[in-house]
């Protein structure tokens, strides 16, 4: 965790040389556990993490929001939350979103993992909160394959969602490329999608590339190859470009049809 705030602490610095409005920071930048055994036993709660109390001490010296996936004490002592915070330039936790989608696979020759075994599932879409950037919706890594959340975001008012990750390589060279630009296309907004990149121990090794997408699908950003060091990228928040295309190609439901969501 140490190690992990000290790499957090070089990208923030990036962020304020690039003269950033806010910084995007993926799934579990906390740690990776080697199992589900140590995930359990490695967590803190926001108060006695130190990773989480040094990235607000950055934000409230830099002045710089920070969207950060973590992981929190579950209801059930087995277990943990998997959540992103939204650290505001103030250093308070100011909103804070919990997984509902917990990835269980067992893929032949692939990754094996059972998520649900260590994380208990949110139960609850939180609005788009305002942000200098505009109005910023989370969502976590696997909830990305769900459009239904991307869409119920969207409706509820979202300029900007994101997809804080760390995909498997398998996974990611098959799809991740593709899902964040389907999320980009049907909610017409931006995706911003900050993913754990390389080798954190014997058993998992993430796909990366971090990517910032604009609401018409084009790849603005795409950073952070498996061999690559933590990188950032930045890109243009264009709300005239939002406002067009939505005015342009009205996405209007046909909720008399289907169910709306
Ligand atoms: O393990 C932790 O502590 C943090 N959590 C994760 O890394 C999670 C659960 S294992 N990873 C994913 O959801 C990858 C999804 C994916 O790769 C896909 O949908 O293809």
């Amino acid at each position: 965790m140490a190690h992990n705030l000290r790499q957090c602490r070089v990208l923030v610095k990036k962020a304020v040389n690039a003269g950033a409005k806010a910084l995007f920071l993926p799934e579990a930048s906390d740690y990776i556990g080697i199992s589900g055994a140590e995930t359990v036993k490695l967590v803190k709660s926001v108060h006695d993490s130190e990773f989480v109390l040094g990235l607000q001490e950055e934000a409230r010296r830099e002045k710089l929001p920070i969207h950060v996936g973590v992981h929190e004490p579950g209801l059930d002592v087995s277990k943990v939350k998997n959540t992103v915070l939204w650290i505001d330039e103030k250093g308070e936790i100011a909103h804070r979103y919990q997984k509902i989608h917990l990835f269980d696979v067992d893929i032949k020759d692939g990754p094996v993992l059972k998520e649900s075994n260590c994380v208990e599932k949110g139960m609850k879409i939180v609005p788009p909160f305002t942000t200098s950037l505009g109005k910023v919706a989370s969502t976590i890594c696997f909830d990305l394959r769900f459009p239904e959340i991307g869409i119920a975001l969207k409706r509820l008012g979202a300029d900007i969602i994101t997809y804080p990750s760390a995909f498997t390589v398998p996974t990611g060279k098959a799809h991740w490329e593709i899902l964040l630009r389907a999320r980009a296309i049907e909610t017409q907004s931006y995706v911003i999608a900050a993913a754990q990149v390389g080798k954190h121990n014997e058993k998992r090794v993430s796909y990366g590339h971090s990517m910032i997408i604009d609401p018409w699908g084009a790849i603005l950003a795409d950073v952070g190859g498996i061999d690559d060091e933590p990188e950032i990228a930045t890109a243009t928040i264009d709300h005239d470009l939002l406002r067009k295309i939505r005015m342009e190609m009205p996405l209007l439901r046909r909720t008399d049809v289907y169910p709306e969501i």
